[in-house]
């Protein structure tokens, strides 16, 4: 378990104070892959670097399985080190070591006898599916292959905890994906817990449990990534939202509707659990005898879970259009005006 409490992280640059991190509380439970964005110079560094020992609080603390990690002696900070694994964006490998030496390289920090690096190694670079490149050097591999050398290394000391600083940021869209079920077998396989930094709401939808924004070096919002995802309350995780999940409508349809004047009922229906399998549609048609327009629909899955969203035209008597959206509300389903469309 990480927990951050009340972290403030203030930079001094010259004259100028800059708080990159204020008042921080977030924890992280154990065996959890936890998923914190934010966009550029939000502190999502600042953040990660408090964990892995490169910076302290300026104010708060930051615990590790409950212990304070600022007060550690220095031998219990080597031992708390061992227990934390980093990957990076860029792979940070030495590009004059092989594969292997890499891999190898916290092993030989540890003062690890020489048969026991080389058996670990082996069945690291097994795990990632790099067995056969020990002899090669990182500029011979591809990003995904330098990426997977990066968490071949991290895992070697068997930390209990995965950092992961923009892990796939610089990695093409297939690539990254490979990386993220590589992590997620990682976290269900060795029960590793991950707290990940990214800018990208598709890792977050891939792979976590959970997500914190950060905007100022503020959480602004957290929860479950389904919560978050499906009833995003701050202006800047609704845009994070919709960079992932596209139910907007396309602009030639909006004029359209707006082009034919009038008074559109058109509202938004999200889906959860039950409701997302019944065909609620054709069933709040019938029993108010309204028409109902499909504009946008799509259905996804978000935590293994079934999502669904439609934005839908009420043409029909308003009472009957009333009572029709209390029977939808009444349902595992959530509507609200699409405001935005309505000329
Ligand atoms: N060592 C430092 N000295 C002074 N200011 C710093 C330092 N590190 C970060 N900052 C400042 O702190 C703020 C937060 O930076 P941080 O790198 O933590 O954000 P970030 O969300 O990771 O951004 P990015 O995605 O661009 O890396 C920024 O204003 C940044 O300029």
């Amino acid at each position: 378990m990480i927990q951050f409490e009340g972290v403030t992280k203030t930079y001094q640059s010259g004259k100028q104070e800059i708080h990159a991190l204020n008042g921080i509380d977030l924890t992280v439970e154990t065996g959890e892959i936890f998923g914190v964005i934010g966009f550029s110079g939000a502190g999502k560094s600042s953040l990660i670097r408090t964990v892995n020992l490169l910076e302290r609080p300026t104010k708060g603390s930051v615990k590790i399985h409950g212990k304070d990690i600022s007060t550690l002696s220095s031998k219990e900070i080597r031992t708390t080190r061992k227990d934390i694994g980093m990957i990076f964006q860029h792979f940070n490998l030495l590009n004059s070591k092989t594969v292997f030496h890499n891999v190898a390289m916290p092993l030989i920090l540890a003062n690890t006898p020489k048969d026991k690096i080389k058996e670990q190694v082996k069945s690291l670079l097994e795990f990632v599916g790099l067995a056969d490149q020990a002899q090669k050097y990182p500029d011979q591999l591809s990003g995904g292959q330098k990426q997977r050398i990066g968490i071949a290394r991290a895992l070697a000391t068997n930390p209990s905890v995965l950092l992961c600083d923009e892990a796939t940021s610089a990695l093409d869209p297939q690539t990254t994906q490979s990386i993220l079920d590589l992590l997620r077998k990682i976290n269900r396989e060795y029960n590793i817990t991950i707290l990940l930094i990214t800018h990208e709401m598709g890792v977050i939808r891939e792979i976590c449990d959970k997500v914190a924004v950060l905007e100022a070096g503020k959480v602004i919002e957290q929860g479950s990534v389904f919560d978050v995802f499906t009833n995003p309350q701050q202006p800047t995780t609704q845009r994070f939202v919709r960079s992932v999940m596209n139910d907007e409508l396309p602009p030639a349809l909006m004029q359209q509707i707006q082009d034919a004047g009038g008074n559109h009922s058109i509202y938004r229906i999200q889906f959860h659990g039950n409701s997302v399998g019944r065909p609620l549609i054709s069933q709040v048609s019938r029993e108010f005898n309204l028409d109902l327009n499909v504009l946008f629909g799509n259905i996804t899955e978000l935590q293994g879970k079934p999502y669904g969203n439609l934005i839908v035209e009420f043409i029909g008597d308003r009472s009957e259009i009333n009572r029709a959206l209390a029977a939808i509300r009444q349902s595992d389903a959530t509507v609200e005006e699409a405001e935005n469309y309505a000329s």
